[in-house]
């Protein structure tokens, strides 16, 4: 392959800078068990979530480097963290999240911040190109990681920067990383008060510390919906493959949108009754003998095919971007509610966790939730939400492994 040669970009920075420390011999691997777990805490401070869509790259910053570490390795620890904790963009697609940052966590006795950064999983072969330039692989021994790609591209991070994925289970680091995260953000849990009105619906601080039992719904790519009875006894009950992934790939097909950011935000300025059609378009009105009242969506997308007297040539042509946009989001939101709603009757569980990358920027999505969790459970269910959305896993795993290393 022909080197990169495009000036100034992150790839061509990257592959210049490369080839300048080609020569640099890699090092050696050592002190790590079979399982990746190792018991030099040097460097361990980075969690992973490598999801379908996003990575998930949690940063632990302690207040002061462990003693163990050597001269050179302060160093290039140093030139580390001040990248990552300096900057709030790396490169076009890589983001820290600041309004995120818990400052004064603890992890195995030591205190300091916790960075929350984020960058799309097919960006990966750059960030392993980039975490070699910045060198990680003459430091890091073990980087902790969860999720599909911890699988997938376990051999690109030993063979691009000498580094070995201690791995964890997805779920496992989801539920480990919501408590801890809990415990330590006393306003982490909220639920929308008067989700249908606008002026007065709030987001409204909930004490999540009795927790169970309680339904978690992650909506990451596709959808995931797990029983939790404590804090290590859970299982899978459910999942969809119609979640954010879809949402985003029907919104960029049906609207030439090109980024999640853009689809939301079509989203909010469009109308999806323009393009769904509602009960009282087939009833006239409510269908109140089943409950069903007339502004409900009895069938998305269908108003492109007849509506009245307009014909559907019409009617597809008056629909606009942003209304395209808006029935997406409300088709693969309430599919999912209603996934929700049968697997919390199913379990006879009353509170409902959504979590995932997909509620990010989203409250339409998180007040449709909230809505018919109520409506449909006549106020019986709750929808509840986390400030750290996405996060959960790469947390998680990062304090699994040191709890592995600490027993
Ligand atoms: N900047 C973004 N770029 C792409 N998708 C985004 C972005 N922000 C939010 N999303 C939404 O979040 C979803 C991914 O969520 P998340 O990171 O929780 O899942 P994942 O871990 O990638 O997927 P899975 O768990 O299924 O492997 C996307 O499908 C999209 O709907
Ligand atoms: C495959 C996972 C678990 C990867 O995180 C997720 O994308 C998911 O739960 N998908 C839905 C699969 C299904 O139950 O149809």
């Amino acid at each position: 392959m022909a080197p990169h040669s495009c000036k100034g970009c992150l790839r061509g920075i990257i592959a210049e800078r490369m080839a300048m420390s080609s020569k640099e011999k890699p090092m050696e691997v050592n002190g790590t068990d079979e399982n990746g777990i190792d018991d030099n805490p040097s460097m361990p401070w980075f969690g992973m979530d490598i999801g379908g869509t996003l990575c998930k790259l949690v940063y632990f910053e302690p207040k002061d480097l462990p003693k163990s570490e050597t001269t050179s390795e302060v160093e290039t620890l140093r030139n580390i963290r001040r990248y990552l904790t300096k900057n709030s963009a790396y490169g076009k697609t890589g983001h820290r999240d600041i309004h995120l940052q818990m400052e004064n966590v603890t992890i195995r006795g030591l205190e300091g911040t916790l960075h929350f950064i984020r960058f799309p999983t097919n960006e990966m072969k750059n960030f392993l190109a980039l975490a070699k330039y910045k060198g990680m692989a003459k430091l890091v021994t073990t980087v902790c990681a969860t999720g599909g790609g911890a699988y997938k591209f376990e051999d690109d991070f030993k063979r691009e920067v000498n580094m070995k994925l201690a791995k964890f289970d997805e779920f496992d680091s989801l539920l480990t990383g919501l408590h801890y995260i809990d415990r330590h953000n006393p306003t982490e849990c909220y639920y929308w008060s008067n989700p249908t009105e606008e002026s007065k619906c709030n987001k409204v601080k909930y004490d999540f510390s009795s927790p169970y039992p309680f339904l978690i719904v992650n909506i990451g790519s596709g959808v995931s919906v797990l029983a939790v009875y404590s804090a290590t006894n859970y299982k899978r009950v459910s999942g969809t493959s119609i979640g954010g992934g879809t949402f985003l790939g029907l919104c960029c097909l049906l609207t030439g949108c090109n980024s999640f950011e853009e689809a939301i935000e079509l989203a909010a300025e469009g109308d999806n009754t323009n393009v769904d059609k509602l009960v009282k378009d087939i009833y006239g009105g409510d269908y109140a003998r089943f409950g069903l009242p007339g502004d409900l969506v009895a069938s998305s997308f269908s108003a492109l095919c007849s509506f009245g007297q307009m014909n559907s040539k019409d009617r597809r042509n008056k629909a606009t971007r942003q209304d395209l946009a808006r029935a997406t989001l409300v088709t693969i939101t309430n599919n999912i509610g209603s996934i929700a709603r049968m697997c919390a009757i199913q379990e006879k569980i009353k509170r409902v966790v959504f979590v995932g990358n997909f509620l990010r920027v989203n409250p339409i999505a998180m007040k449709l939730l909230a809505y018919a969790m109520d409506y449909w459970s006549n106020g019986t269910m709750k929808a509840l939400f986390l400030e750290h959305e996405g996060y959960f896993g790469a947390v998680g795993c990062l304090l699994k492994y040191h709890e592995a290393v600490e027993s």
